[in-house]
Formats: structure tokens, sequence, C-alpha cells
């Protein structure tokens, strides 16, 4: 589990975006993004399909340049090269790459070995058993289902350090108990003092995980988590 830290709103600031427009070959997706992320916190980015969430998700973790205005991640511009920014940034975006010839224990093992997590084999096993996967820790990766793929790849992304935590959609794929205990986790990990930055589409999701919402769209805006998930629910996307 994540360390113990204080509690949100004297959380350090992790991620700072002003008037940050994001895009590809400079023209921007969505409306300018402005938002402080602190160690505590959940910012749950909603929006319809093609909105720009992932796009601003990458840009904030230096996968992307930006198109225009200011980001900050860890107090530096995001460089998704740089061993500091890896030592503490965990991001699952959504694009599941596996090595066929590890199982799935063995994937888990091999990234708390990189990571120097101190005690991997029981890190390791309590992962397996959080999601599910303890029936299949000598499986291969292609003898997964989907959702089994997934939860694998959330596993690996939980099984390292992290300050701040970036995912992108993790809810999908996921069958209804695995998706409300995966809520609760990432509501457990910012209550652990991690910062958490995603992009959601299921509004009970974000009304048990997030502290706040990022609605984007031509008019990008924060809102509080009611206000968002009323956004999301009565179709004001
Ligand atoms: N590599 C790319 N090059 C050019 N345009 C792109 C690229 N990737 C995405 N886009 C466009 O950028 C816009 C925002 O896409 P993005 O993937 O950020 O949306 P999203 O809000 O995450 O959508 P979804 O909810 O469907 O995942 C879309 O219009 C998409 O077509």
């Amino acid at each position: 589990m994540p360390r113990t830290s204080p509690p949100a709103s004297s959380g350090q600031v992790l991620i700072t975006a002003r008037d940050l427009a994001v895009g590809y070959g400079g023209n921007a997706v969505c409306g300018p993004a402005s938002f402080t992320l602190r160690s505590g916190q959940a910012l749950a980015l909603v929006g319809v399909n093609g909105a720009g969430k992932s796009t601003l998700l990458r840009t904030c973790v230096g996968l992307l340049p930006l198109v225009e205005g200011e980001v900050t991640l860890l107090g530096r511009v995001p460089d998704s090269r740089s061993s500091r920014q890896r030592r503490a940034v965990a991001r699952d975006m959504g694009e599941e790459s596996f090595f066929p010839t590890l199982t799935v224990a063995e994937h888990l093992a091999l990234v708390c070995y990189g990571h120097g997590v101190p005690d991997a084999e029981r890190t390791t096993g309590d992962l397996l058993e959080e999601f599910n996967l303890a029936q299949l820790a000598n499986a291969l990766p292609d003898e997964l289902s989907s959702g089994q793929r997934r939860r694998l790849a959330l596993a690996a992304v939980l099984a390292r350090p992290r300050r701040v935590l970036v995912m992108d959609e993790p809810e999908q794929r996921l069958d209804h108990v695995t998706r409300r205990a995966l809520a609760h986790r990432v509501a457990a990990e910012r209550k652990a003092g991690v910062g958490v930055l995603m992009a959601c589409h299921d509004a009970d999701f974000v009304r048990t995980a997030a502290t706040g919402v990022l609605l984007v769209g031509a008019a990008t805006r924060l809102l509080s988590v009611a206000d968002g998930v009323r956004a999301m629910t009565e179709g004001e996307l």
C-alpha cells in the first residue's frame, strides 16, 4: 500500500496546468485547462468521446508536446524519460503490453524488482489476491481474457512505488464488482497521499474515487464531484 501523508488540503503540489492547450500539430483539441493536483487528491477528467481527455493526460506526463500554456509535473516540465519522473509517476494509459513467456506472477515480480520494492513476494501475492488473479498466477498472457489482462495491467501499475498515479479509463473492460473495488482502491490511494489524475466514463467510479472533476470540452472547466457526476449522468457533457 502507498505511504500515508498529510490531508488533501495541505498536500504537496504534484501537477499544475495553467491555460494548458493540448492537441496535435499545433492545433488544440479542447478548451485550455487550468488545475492543480495535490497529493491526497484525485482529479477525474470527464467528457464525451474525443473530447481530449487522453490527450490531456498524455501531455501532463510528457508523452505529447503542449500546444500553449504551461504544465508542471513534480515542479518541472513533464519528461517521460527522466528517471526522477519515472520513479515517482505510475501510469496506466490503457496500452497493455506483456512478455509472452512470463506468467502473471512473474510480471508483477518483475515490476517489483525493477522498482526496488522491498518485499516483492508479499506485494505480488497481495496484488494477485486483490485483483482475483491468484488462480491465474502461472498463466501466460495469451491465456487470459480481455478483462483479466486489464486486471493484470492494473495490478502491475499498483505494484510499484508512486507519488502520482495517472490512469486512462481504468474501469474499461472490468466487470461490475471489480470496477467498484478499483474505485475504492483509487480512493484509498489518494487517502494515503498519492495524487491521482484519471480519465473516466463511469459516474459511480468518479463519485467514489474523485475529489474533483475536470470537464473536458470546448470550454474545459473544474467542477465539484457532485456537479461533475450530474453532468455525466444528465447528459450535460
Ligand atoms: N495521434 C493523433 N493525431 C491527431 N489527432 C488525434 C490523435 N489522437 C487523438 N486525436 C484526436 O484528438 C481528439 C481527442 O482525442 P482523445 O483521445 O484525447 O479523446 P478522449 O476524450 O480521450 O476520448 P475517448 O473518451 O473516446 O477516449 C479526437 O478528436 C481525436 O480524433
